[in-house]
């Protein structure tokens, strides 16, 4: 890709910006090279964007274009956009005002990226400091097309020194690693500078805090026994000093474990939450969501584990490693008491850890199920309601919090006995050597030991405190790492792709093909497809037929990528469907349910559905081809009607339409519709069946039905049972010679007349 031509007298050449060579007739390629269902966003972000990616993938890494945020609508992506977009997905990024000189000492550097006046890019892949020139390539140059050399006058005329660099992460703390704790020290060693600073303002601090103890000895030996005034005038402007040092450390060390803190805790919620949505659906079909979410929040005891409890006795460490020399420096029989209580106190807390950790355990089992029971109410409550099932929800809360409580109450009681025992060596290690301190204090004739007494006990508080801290910290990492194992649980599931970048975007035209594939679910016995094999030319309608439990949905579900460990060959345009990205493939598929969720916002952000570059003018074309237009216009505010969480103010026929044109908007290749007018009312199912012809033109539709009169017009009727291909023909044809199919269709339309017509509510096709 960094071609820079090997002629070093090359003459300067004028720049034509992407936006002036789109504006002169160039955008018109672009525009038809546009993958068909392929991501409509790319071309529409334009130059900068395709910038952004054509170095990113000169360091390896696949940036995703949908992913990329603008803060304003509208107006060009800034440096600072494109930047944080590329943080986002791991990689080392800077927005930056880069001057002539600055630039000519990229010359063996990797290309940078320059954000052009007119909102367009190039990329800057070389410069000769010797010439004075830099070397340019335009973001839609082939990779081996050779690089322009510029001087810095031409490149002034077009560019005031806005760029981005971006290179892989050096130290980046891999998203696919299994969530462990050494996976969170390595995050937590990310934030090696601001730790240093805080050990630095830590050591220091421990420091300043033997002093005080240090001059009261000083005080008691030499200023009350010989009353030297000097002595005591000196000592007090120290303490004053050291206090004003103390306070500004301790302010900025608070500070920076704050910063610390929020920046953990901001990468951690970032992983949690793309952890999650790259979860397989199968995962989340079989874990209730109280579950997963009851899991997921303990994620927040971690981080308040790590920058609390851990932070802090990383401090104390420090400061022990200053204090101890000391006492042991200003009495050592002294000094080893406090250690051999401080032995005596990790003895104890050591002999409780396996039992304590089996009773939390409990406490976590139980808690995992009340959870459950209260997500699964949540979610299911209209049919607790309908059915008048709230007594039995309450027996079954009850009886949960019951056991939760059961179990907290063993732990809480297992955990009173270490502290019960701890306590009283805590007091012996302060008071009891104070008691020696002060027998040896009377037998010493030196007259130095009431001064090493008070310095002493000074001290001591000081350092028993982070002992016993210590030894709590291994109680408390026995409940984290439990959480951990809980967090872990949920992420560290296989996941959906290994990897957002892998796996080939091949341009999708539409052509389905299944070959002797075979599949069953994780835990059946019987597979739920059997040796399936069938095409789908490009561009054309094809019906999923056969009865419930056949296999009609796990069709759709594979073609969506959700299932792929089948044997046999799914092949889109030719590409083994496994081989293909995940993410470009839903980006080629437009999907829709016989139920489907619609998110809390106006009308116009659910059928955009946040994806980036389209317009209220493209959710007004999609609402007209889903027959959504007419309803919306009529609505109080139009597209700017709110919608609540599951849509509660909306028919079930309106949502429909609503999901149709989501799925539409962004221009897929291949459409499904999975039972999506099966829960319609007549009326709704008519509109959208009248509308369905427009919408597959220039689309491969699967539709999967168990309705025959909405598959009359596909070109091909797949009937299937019990996973098994029974036929694939046109309908005509399969009444003619196909059994079931003639079955299921005199089922459904007794009502009909002798020479099965076609209902009302579908339209028909036009020759
Ligand atoms: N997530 C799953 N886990 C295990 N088995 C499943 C799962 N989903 C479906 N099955 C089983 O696979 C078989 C085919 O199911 P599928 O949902 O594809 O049938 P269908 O023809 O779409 O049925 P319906 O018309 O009732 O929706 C059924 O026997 C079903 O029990």
């Amino acid at each position: 890709m960094v071609s820079v031509p090997q002629y070093t007298l090359a003459q300067p050449v004028p720049i034509r910006t992407d936006m002036e060579a789109r504006k002169a007739g160039n955008g018109h390629k672009i525009a038809e090279d546009r993958t068909p269902g392929g991501p409509a966003a790319f071309d529409r972000i334009g130059p900068r964007v395709k910038a952004m990616l054509q170095v990113a993938r000169y360091h390896g890494v696949e940036l995703d274009p949908n992913e990329f945020r603008a803060t304003a609508e509208g107006s060009f992506p800034t440096a600072s956009d494109l930047s944080q977009w590329a943080q986002n997905a791991g990689m080392w990024s800077r927005a930056l005002r880069i001057r002539w000189s600055h630039l000519l000492r990229f010359e063996h550097a990797g290309p940078i990226v320059l954000l052009f006046n007119d909102g367009g890019a190039g990329l800057l892949v070389g410069a000769s400091a010797e010439h004075n020139l830099v070397f340019l390539k335009s973001v839609d140059a082939s990779d081996d097309a050779d690089a322009l050399p510029i001087d810095e006058l031409r490149l002034a005329q077009v560019w005031s020194g806005e760029a981005v660099l971006l290179r892989a992460a050096r130290s980046h703390v891999a998203a696919d690693a299994p969530f462990t704790f050494g996976w969170l020290i390595d995050l937590v060693r990310l934030e090696s500078r601001p730790l240093r600073d805080i050990g630095i303002a830590s050591f220091t601090l421990s420091i300043l805090t033997v002093l005080p103890p240090l001059i009261v000895m000083t005080v008691v030996n030499k200023v009350l026994q010989f009353s030297s005034v000097s002595t005591l005038v000196l000592l007090s402007a120290v303490i004053a000093v050291v206090f004003v040092y103390e306070t500004l450390l301790g302010h900025a060390r608070r500070l920076i474990v704050n910063v610390v803190g929020t920046r953990l805790d901001t990468k951690l919620n970032l992983h949690v939450f793309g952890r999650l949505l790259r979860l397989p659906l199968d995962y989340f079909e079989r874990h209730p969501a109280g579950e997963t979410m009851y899991h997921l929040a303990q994620v927040y005891r971690i981080r308040e584990f790590l920058t609390g409890k851990l932070l802090s006795t990383f401090l104390d460490l420090i400061t022990l490693c200053v204090l101890i020399p000391v006492i042991f420096y200003i009495n050592p029989i002294l000094a080893w008491m406090v250690l051999a209580c401080a032995v005596v106190i990790m003895a104890t807390i050591f002999a409780f850890l396996a039992p304590l950790r089996r009773h939390y355990q409990r406490v976590v089992d139980a808690e995992t199920l009340k959870a459950a029971a209260l997500g699964e109410t949540v979610v299911g409550i209209k049919t607790v309601k309908a059915l008048g099932l709230e007594p039995q929800r309450k027996a079954m809360w009850d009886e949960r919090v019951a056991d939760a409580g059961k179990a907290r109450l063993a732990f809480g009681q297992l955990a009173n006995w270490p502290q019960t025992l701890v306590t009283p060596i805590e007091r012996v290690m302060v008071l009891g050597t104070m008691l020696i301190g002060a027998y040896l204090a009377m037998n010493d004739r030196s007259g130095y030991m009431v001064g090493s007494l008070f310095a002493f006990m000074m001290i001591a508080q000081r350092v028993a405190q982070p002992l016993v801290g210590l030894a709590r910290l291994v109680e408390d990492y026995e409940e984290v790492s439990a959480a951990i194992g809980e967090a872990a649980s949920v992420l560290n599931r296989p996941l959906e792709s290994s990897s957002n970048s892998a796996g080939l975007r091949p341009r999708l035209v539409g052509e389905i093909k299944f070959s002797d594939l075979t599949f069953s679910y994780i835990g059946t016995k019987t597979p739920a497809l059997d040796r399936v094999s069938f095409d789908v030319p490009a561009g054309t309608m094809f019906g999923i037929v056969g009865r419930s439990g056949s296999g009609k949905s796990t069709i759709a579900r594979l073609l969506q990528g959700i299932n792929r460990d089948y044997s046999g060959f799914l092949k889109l345009d030719g590409v083994d469907l496994k081989e293909i990205n995940l993410r470009h493939l839903r980006q080629g598929l437009g999907v829709v349910l016989q139920d489907n969720f619609l998110f809390r916002g106006s009308i116009r952000d659910n059928i955009i559905a946040g994806r980036p570059g389209l317009t209220l003018s493209d959710a007004m074309r999609a609402a007209q081809l889903a027959g959504a237009a007419e309803f919306i216009e009529r609505m109080p505010n139009g597209y700017d009607t709110y919608i609540e969480e599951g849509s509660p103010n909306l028919s079930g026929g309106q949502k429909q339409r609503l999901a149709i044109a989501r799925a539409l908007i962004h221009d897929p290749t291949i459409l499904i519709l999975d039972e999506a007018t099966s829960a319609l009312d007549p009326e709704s199912e008519a509109v959208v069946s009248a509308n369905l012809m427009r919408i597959a033109s220039g689309r491969t539709m699967i539709i999967v039905s168990h309705r025959l009169a909405s598959l009359t017009e596909c070109d091909q009727i797949l009937v299937i049972d019990q996973g098994k291909v029974l036929d694939v023909a046109s309908h005509p044809v399969l009444l003619e010679r196909c059994a079931v199919y003639r079955q299921l269709w005199f089922q459904q339309n007794r009502h009909l007349d002798g020479r099965h017509g076609r209902l009302a509510a579908v339209p028909s096709r036009p020759d």
